[in-house]
């Protein structure tokens, strides 16, 4: 366990991710509950693969340490060559661009951070290091906001479900939907319940741990229990995150979101999107054009059937997108969109 863990509070909740001197910390996600590990990455190549390998994850924070690697790609390159390296990065940009697919928010820094490059004169580890600091803190203060403003949008409501990790672990700290689960906790929504989140178990190996680090208690239930758990009236709202948002609201994120959304809309559950305006893609019409990511087949099969002679396969997408026309509101750091559609989330590009 973490030894800071017994004096963490609602305003210091765990960090993922650290800059250091020698580079990147990252709390390797695919270890947790059982070992809280931090490893240093001090090259763009060993960011990239701790963001590919799901060391790091969750929208939000996969973007922050996509800017962390600029910074350690720059650091290289301008000692390489201080003449070229504005050229030479472009292999490490790209590097880090194909580390995963969904999350808009990669992208979404990879650019902010290549327009930081094009203005720098001399050394640029100070000035990139300062923006990807910027977009760090940028994200904390974001999900503070957004706690405080889906927190009002619960009031009233006893019940919250919730899905995959959206935690401090999948952002810069606090969380998207999970901040919003923290800051209703404190306001009296106390029936809180958390998927499994099959098959990497972002529920309920990270959610329910970073509930606990908290002292808020949760439920954990399986995948398949959620649309039963909405029939027996235990919950109001369901509250996930988002890895992309097209602009028109369509939302992708961890597989079994659409799911929940179709059952929410059955049982007259609502169903709120938490999420930074990082996560939207202006550029991305509808949820049709996201491109989503499939995983090993290996992270659903019994071993049994990885042989060679056998005839079963898996088909593993690790996201979906549930239509804006499921989703009741989109909470972002600029503002509540309710009953999204284009015209609806352009209230937030004019918010600007
Ligand atoms: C604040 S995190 C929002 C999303 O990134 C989250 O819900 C999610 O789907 C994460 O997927 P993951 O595959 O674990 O990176």
């Amino acid at each position: 366990m973490l030894s800071s863990s017994s004096s963490m509070s609602f305003q210091d909740t765990v960090r993922a991710l650290e800059w250091c001197e020698q580079g990147l910390r990252v709390l390797d996600q695919r270890r947790l509950p059982s070992a809280v590990e931090y490893q240093t990455f001090g090259s763009v190549r060993g960011v990239a693969e701790a963001i590919s390998s799901m060391r790091v994850r969750g929208a939000p924070a996969i973007g922050i340490a996509a800017a962390y690697g600029v910074v350690l790609a720059a650091r290289q390159r301008y000692r390489e060559n201080p003449d070229t390296w504005k050229e030479t990065i472009e292999a490490d940009l790209a590097e880090l661009a194909g580390s995963r697919p969904t999350a808009v928010n990669l992208f979404w820094a990879l650019d902010r951070m290549r327009s930081e490059i094009r203005a720098i004169d001399g050394n640029p580890e100070p000035r990139l290091l300062q923006t990807a600091r910027i977009i760090h803190d940028e994200d904390i203060a974001a999900n503070r906001k957004m706690g405080e403003l889906g927190a009002s949008v619960l009031v009233g409501a006893n019940g919250v479900l919730t899905h995959c990790n959206t935690g401090s672990l999948a952002t810069g700290g606090y969380g998207t939907a999970l901040g919003v689960v923290r800051s209703a906790y404190r306001q009296g929504v106390t029936r809180i319940f958390a998927t499994e989140t099959r098959p990497w178990l972002q529920g309920a190996r990270l959610t329910v741990w970073e509930l606990e680090q908290d002292g808020i208690p949760a439920t954990l239930v399986a995948d398949s229990a959620a649309a039963y758990l909405m029939k027996t009236g235990a919950i109001q709202w369901i509250a996930v995150g988002a890895d992309r948002i097209a602009a028109n609201g369509d939302t992708a994120n961890k597989i079994g979101t659409y799911a929940l959304a179709v059952a929410a809309r059955h049982h007259g559950v609502k169903f709120m999107v938490v999420a930074p305006t990082s996560t939207i893609d202006w550029r991305t019409e509808t949820g049709a054009s996201i491109k989503i990511e499939e995983r090993e087949q290996r992270e659903l099969l019994n071993d049994y059937f990885l042989r060679p002679d056998s005839v079963i396969t898996a088909w593993n997408p690790v996201f979906d997108v549930t239509p804006a026309e499921l989703i009741d509101c989109i909470v972002t750091e600029r503002g509540v969109v309710w009953n999204p559609d284009r015209q609806a989330m352009m209230a937030l590009a004019d918010a600007r």
